[in-house]
This record gives C-alpha cells, structure tokens and sequence, in this order.
C-alpha cells in the first residue's frame, strides 16, 4: 500500500515505522499547506492524517478531492466533521475518523459503553473522566476523552453534557491532566457515598494508535465511504 502521510511529527514517524513492518511504503510526507505537494490517487492508496487541529480539515477534503481515502486521527478539528462527511460523500472518496486508533482503547470504549447502560439508572453515582496526556498536547479534553464522554450521554437521559472541570450537576466533569512524556491515560469514574468503581486505559507507547491507524489504511484502500473503527474491527475479528 503506498501511503502519504499528512502530519510527519510524533504520530507520523511512528506510523512510518509501523507500516513499513507490514510491507508499505511512504510516498508523501506533508508537513505543512498540502498545496505544496503532488498528491494524487494513482500514486498514493491512502492518506493518513495525523497533523494539527487547524490543518485537518483542509487535508482530509483536499484527499476527498482527489478520491483518495482519509484515514484521520487528528484530534480537536470536529466542528466540521459533518461538513467532511458530506464532502466525503459527494466525492465518492473513502474516510475513517477515530479519536483514538488504539485496538486496546476501541475494546475501552466497548466497556465504557456497556458500564453506562448498567449506571444509567443508579441515581447515587455520579460519573467524571479524567486524561492524562503528554504537555505538548494542543488540545483539551482529548479526542478521546470528550468520546467516552459522548458514548456515556447516549444511553444516560440524566446527562446532557460534558465540561472541562467544572460542571453542572447535569454535566460530566472531564479533568485534562498535562504531564511530561505520557502517551495517553483514560479513566472513567462513577462515585456515590457507599464506594466508586473505575475503569482505565493506559497506553505505554504511541504504538498502539500507529498501529490501528494502519490497520484502518489496509481495510479503507479501494472503499468507497464513511467507516469507523467498529467496521474495521469487526472485519478483522470475523474469523
Ligand atoms: N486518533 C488517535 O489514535 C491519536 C490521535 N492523535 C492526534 O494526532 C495529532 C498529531 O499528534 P502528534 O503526532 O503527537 O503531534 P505532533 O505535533 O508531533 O505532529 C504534528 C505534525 O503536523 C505538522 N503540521 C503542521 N501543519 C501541517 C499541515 N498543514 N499539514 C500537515 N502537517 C502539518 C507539524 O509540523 C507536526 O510535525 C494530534 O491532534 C493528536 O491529538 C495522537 C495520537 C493518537
Ligand atoms: O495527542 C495525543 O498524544 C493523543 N491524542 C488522542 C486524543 O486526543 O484522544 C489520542 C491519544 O490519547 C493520544
């Protein structure tokens, strides 16, 4: 697979290394305005975003432009990620956003997912999440965070929101920790007066997310359409 890399800083050597272990090969690295670059489908399989909040989404729709599937990690660009989806479409290009690539975070997610359920009508439990991240992150909550956050307020009607710290008795309180070197720390927490019950994801490494972000490249080279980490999971686990 001939991938172009948009974003070559932490996530996009990382990536570099781990694709080339399975046999793929880095035609493009974008570092900055994707105008300055060749980029087209003949030449490269599939882009893989791993950039900047501001640049994001003019290197995924530039990609779209051009029929060339998107794999983004690119956290705290989501405003427009319905715009995205809808150039997507028109396009007929192929795209795939996760917060968070990681295998071990997507299994998290399930988790956290089947725990609000079983929450969701214990009134004496609060819930918080907390992230601890690395001090060059540029962006709070995390990606991460702020979708476990979301996957608890789908099945919990008590809760409306979320909020960086202080929250309203309605609200997840989300606390963003910043410590030098941590590649990406997930806790969610439900407390009430009798006990507290904790679940956590802790990556050692950037490896994990580079890896699922491949993974994803391999399932979305030659489809056409909008994915998410669910179908690439259940396609690698059908057997
Ligand atoms: N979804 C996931 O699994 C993960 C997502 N991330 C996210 O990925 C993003 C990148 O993270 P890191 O690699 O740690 O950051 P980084 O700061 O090390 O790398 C970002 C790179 O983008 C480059 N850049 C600046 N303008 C650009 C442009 N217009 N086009 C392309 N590249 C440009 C910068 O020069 C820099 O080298 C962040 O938003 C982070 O939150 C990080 C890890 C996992
Ligand atoms: O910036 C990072 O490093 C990370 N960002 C992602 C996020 O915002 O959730 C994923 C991971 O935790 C690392």
């Amino acid at each position: 697979m001939k991938i172009a890399l948009l974003g070559y800083g932490r996530m996009g050597k990382t990536i570099e290394k781990i694709a080339k272990s399975r046999g793929h090969e880095v035609v493009v690295k974008v570092s900055d305005d994707i105008d300055n670059y060749d980029l087209d489908a003949e030449s490269v399989d599939v882009a893989i975003d791993f950039s900047v909040p501001t640049a994001a989404f003019k290197n995924i729709t530039t990609c779209f432009r051009k029929q060339i599937p998107v794999v983004s990690g690119t956290t705290g660009w989501l405003d427009d990620y319905e715009k995205a989806k809808k150039i997507c479409s028109e396009e007929n290009s192929a795209f795939i956003y996760a917060s968070n690539f990681s295998l071990g975070v997507n299994i998290f997610f399930e988790l956290n997912q089947k725990l609000a359920g079983m929450m969701q009508s214990l009134e004496d439990y609060s819930a918080e999440i907390e992230e601890i991240h690395h001090t060059k992150k540029l962006d709070a909550p995390s990606g991460t965070a702020i979708s476990l956050a979301e996957q608890i307020i789908d099945v919990n009607p008590r809760i409306k929101g979320w909020q960086l710290e202080d929250a309203d008795k309605d609200e997840i309180p989300v606390y963003a920790k910043r410590e030098e070197d941590v590649p990406g720390t997930h806790t969610v927490k439900y407390d009430s007066e009798i006990d507290s019950i904790e679940i956590k994801h802790t990556a050692k490494s950037r490896q994990g997310f580079a890896l699922g972000a491949v993974i994803a490249g391999e399932y979305l080279k030659d489809k056409t359409g909008i994915f998410t980490m669910k179908d690439v999971l259940s396609d690698l686990f059908k057997n």
